[in-house]
């Protein structure tokens, strides 16, 4: 099994990047999965009757949310492991800004249970992340919009990605998303797996 965890700051373009990772395996008639950590959670919680759809997921009491992230990694290193020798890609956070302070994305417990070779931090400059994202009205993410914000919240997910690689023996490599070519960051990252 090879799994590779995408993190990056809201914004960043990591769909972009996982969108252009796709097309580039498919091309190569590779074999791939691509998997989003909050999709595998809201499928776990609709299972469960928990929810009806993902909004309703933040608002459950953060016991349910935490059964239903171990659930969800659960699932994922099963479907990970089940492609043999293809690549698995997970799109997740490395940290989430809470009001009650920097959250770990992948803490002990869930990173055992992944065991991925790879965690890829994408990284832009703060100041074209703010402009990636007023071009992109289809979403919300007011949260990053402070250079500062962003830079901060950049540092965290680098300690936090470097504490969760320890546990298991990964690696951290950050990507740089250039303006103008994702390609660059999706090849970087391909490359780096395999
Ligand atoms: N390398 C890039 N150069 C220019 N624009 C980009 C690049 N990567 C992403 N974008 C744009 O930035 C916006 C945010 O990208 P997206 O992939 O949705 O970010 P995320 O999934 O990290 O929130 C989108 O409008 C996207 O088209």
């Amino acid at each position: 099994m090879k799994l590779g965890i995408v993190t990056g700051i809201p914004g960043v373009g990591k769909t972009t990047i996982l969108n252009t990772i796709k097309e580039i395996l498919s091309r190569e008639n590779s074999k791939f999965l691509i998997m989003n950590y909050g999709d595998y959670m809201l499928k776990t919680a609709i299972e469960m009757k928990y929810v009806n759809n993902r909004d309703e997921m933040r608002k459950l009491p953060l016991s349910i949310q935490r059964q239903l992230q171990l659930e969800a990694a659960k699932s994922i290193y099963k479907d990970a492991s089940s492609l043999g020798e293809g690549l698995s890609f997970l799109d997740t956070h490395a940290v989430v800004r809470t009001l009650g302070g920097y959250l770990p994305g992948l803490p002990k417990h869930i990173i055992e249970i992944l065991q991925p070779q790879v965690i890829f931090l994408i990284e832009s400059d703060p100041e074209i992340i703010i402009k990636r994202q007023e071009n992109d009205k289809s979403r919300a993410r007011t949260d990053y919009s402070d250079p500062q914000v962003i830079r901060e919240t950049m540092d965290f997910a680098r300690y936090s990605a470097m504490a969760s690689a320890v546990l298991v023996g990964a690696s951290v490599k950050v990507v740089r998303n250039v303006e103008g070519d994702p390609s660059i960051a999706a090849i970087q990252i391909i490359k780096s797996m395999t």
